[in-house]
């Protein structure tokens, strides 16, 4: 067995937008170096941690977390579609989580967004490239569940997962700092909060309505104009060190409404960070081998991409 993590933020703007070019290379420069990393590793399965953004959960009925033993993309933000390769591991993944007290939720027909589509199709170039067992962290949606149960989540897959003769990628994506207009329900609309409460495979014009505003949000943000709060360098730089520290229970630490107040609504996406590093330190020591981080007002997203490995 083997495990190897790759954690990264994510942005529809980055596909979907246009970021002035100096940003889309230094991204991509960063991106390559995971992909130049998991392509050396080679990787036989991969279990990727990853938020939604009320494309797949809603709150009729929102786990905290979710294994997927089937998942598809919803095609936001021209996000792939095409199904994933879910192997048999994901059933067993989940009996293994569940036996050991994590309560997450499974699905037959898991409907993921580009939060957990980006970083298949940057590192690999499709969703299907791979076998993957997709895995929701809810990130957007409070209540939140308290970071030492998501760090629990972690442990119980990672220790599932080295028991396996294979070499297994895992993935955590989104964060660092940021707060991009997904709304909110105490502040929502009637319109929003029926998006909220299940807004499932909407027309392709509220399709559109909802990507327009974020390409909107982020255009006034660059420009110092926007009502969302600021990114948070500080924040994420320490958040960075706790992740390089190894010491995976100092997540326990934080808490939920500082981490809002702190860094913004979307920050809780660093969840899915908190349950890949935590996988990972099931196979001992590890160490970071790549960290790329930058503040970008286009992306609306302090950006991040670290790599890491057992130290041998
Ligand atoms: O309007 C909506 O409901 C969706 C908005 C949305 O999907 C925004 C996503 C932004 C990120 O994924 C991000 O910056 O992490
Ligand atoms: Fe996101």
């Amino acid at each position: 067995m083997s495990l190897a993590l790759v954690c990264m933020s994510h942005s529809p703007l980055f596909s979907a937008g246009e970021p002035p070019d100096e940003i889309r290379a230094d991204v991509e420069a960063a991106v390559s170096v995971a992909r130049e990393f998991v392509d050396e590793y080679d990787p036989e399965l991969v279990v990727a941690f990853a938020p939604d953004h009320y494309n797949g959960f809603f709150y009729e009925l929102m786990p905290q977390f979710c294994i997927g033993l089937a998942a598809c993309g919803v095609g936001d933000f021209g996000s792939d579609t095409t199904p994933y390769r879910v192997p048999a591991e994901a059933a067993e993944l989940a009996e293994a989580v569940i036996t050991a007290g994590v309560d997450a939720s499974v699905s037959l027909q898991m409907q993921v967004d580009h939060g957990a589509v980006q970083p298949l199709e940057l590192l690999f170039g499709s969703v299907a490239a791979k076998p993957v067992i997709p895995v929701f962290v809810n990130s957007v949606a409070p209540p939140f569940a308290p970071m030492q149960r998501v760090r629990l989540l972690g442990e119980a897959a990672g220790r599932y997962l080295t028991t396996l003769d294979k070499r297994v990628l895992l993935i955590g994506s989104g964060g660092l700092s940021h707060d991009p207009p997904v709304p909110q329900l105490n502040t929502a609309t009637e319109q929003q909060r029926a998006l909220l409460l299940n807004g499932r495979n909407p027309s392709p014009e509220v399709r559109a309505q909802r990507e327009q505003r974020v390409k909107a949000a982020a255009v006034a943000f660059a420009a110092g104009e926007a009502d969302i709060q600021d990114l948070n360098p500080e924040w994420d730089r320490a958040f960075l060190q706790v992740c390089a520290s190894g010491v995976t229970r100092r997540f326990d630490d934080y808490r939920a409404a500082d981490m809002t107040e702190a860094a913004g609504h979307s920050v809780h996406e660093v969840r899915t960070w908190v349950a890949a590093y935590s996988a990972l330190s099931t196979a001992g020591a590890y160490r970071v081998t790549s960290s790329y981080y930058r503040p970008i007002l286009e992306l609306i997203a302090g950006f991040a991409v670290t790599t890491a490995r057992p130290v041998t």
